[in-house]
């Protein structure tokens, strides 16, 4: 599968402050590529930088061979008014004009560009499975779920190559959840969109991903085909993810008492493996950044020690 999206060695940083370090994953044409990670891991960043909207500071951000980190003036205006890559903010109801009905909501973005609406917004509301009676309405007599489906609409009526979902679901009850996610799944065949998907939940990546890329502290710890990942994780943090979301954890590997560490925010990247300094299995050597290593086909790890034997889950 061809990358259709390459970030490189990506810093970057808030007022001389990295918030993302040397960040490099690839997203194919056609897949769904999960970003899964805690709050502050760096992940709203990452795809921020991606639009443009966050100062990258070092590396690269390829799409479809062009290098947008080079993009400048009115050749990023130019790019941004194509609407190849469109970024679903996190929250509908601060993303959507409260005074603006469906219909200007939804062709908003061709508006911006100068771009013909045409019958483009009933379109993209019958891809997210929205009545078209709807389109009247505002926001605020509109249900989350359909909120939610809105801010899907007005990304895919730029007909974008790339979909970037920045929690898509957090603010959905059960029902919606599933209902959004089979959506984003079914949004790459019907709307030819390559999708990536931003979560602090695993399990709600665990369905539709193909790939998943781990950040943890500013830094991408692991990353593969979501299957192998979530079965068999190779880094501690990932470990640890798994072993707390029931609804992924098969047989796993390691026991999750040997995980557990108490809470706290992530740290931002320093000189040393992001996860030390609460990871149960740290030695000198994690004073020291690991580099990202391929471990088996398709799979990359950033750790010391990753672990490389499933452990059995022992009873006591
Ligand atoms: N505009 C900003 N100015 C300064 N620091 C920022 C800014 N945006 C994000 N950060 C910092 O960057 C780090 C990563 O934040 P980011 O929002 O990317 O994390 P996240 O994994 O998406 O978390 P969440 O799930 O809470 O959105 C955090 O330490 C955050 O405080």
């Amino acid at each position: 599968m061809s990358a259709l999206l390459s970030v490189e060695d990506l810093d970057v940083t808030y007022r001389r402050q990295r918030v993302l370090a040397g960040v490099s994953l690839t997203a194919g044409t056609g897949e769904i590529l999960g970003i899964i990670g805690e709050t502050g891991s760096g992940k709203t960043t990452l795809a921020r930088a991606v639009v443009g909207l966050a100062p990258v500071t070092a590396g690269r951000i390829r799409f479809a061979g062009t290098d947008l980190t080079g993009l400048r003036g009115r050749a990023l205006r130019d790019w941004r008014r194509t609407g190849q890559v469109q970024y679903v903010f996190q929250d509908p109801l601060r993303a959507l004009d409260p005074q603006h009905t469906v219909a200007t909501i939804v062709a908003e973005g061709l508006a911006v560009a100068g771009r013909p609406v045409g019958d483009r917004v009933e379109w993209a509301l019958s891809q997210v499975g929205l009545d078209p009676a709807l389109a009247g309405r505002t926001p605020g007599r509109i249900s989350g779920g359909q909120r939610q489906r809105v801010l899907l609409a007005r990304a895919i009526a730029m007909r974008p190559r790339l979909l970037l979902c920045d929690e898509p679901v957090s603010a959905l009850d059960a029902s919606n959840r599933n209902h959004v996610l089979r959506l984003l799944a079914d949004l790459r065949t019907t709307a030819d969109v390559t999708v990536v998907v931003i979560s602090h939940d695993l399990s709600s990546l665990a369905g539709i991903a193909d790939r998943v890329a781990v950040l943890y502290g500013g830094r991408l710890v692991e990353h593969g085909p979501a299957e192998e990942v979530l079965a068999n994780p190779r880094h501690p943090y990932t470990a640890l993810l798994t072993a707390s979301a029931p609804s992924v954890r098969r047989d796993h590997p390691i026991p999750a008492s040997a995980l557990r560490r108490p809470a706290g925010a992530p740290p931002v990247p320093g000189d040393g493996c992001p996860y030390a300094s609460r990871c149960p299995f740290a030695t000198g050597a994690c004073a020291t950044v690991p580099a990202l290593s391929t471990v088996d086909g398709g799979r990359a790890v950033a750790c010391h020690h990753p672990f490389s034997l499933p452990v059995k889950e022992t009873t006591p």
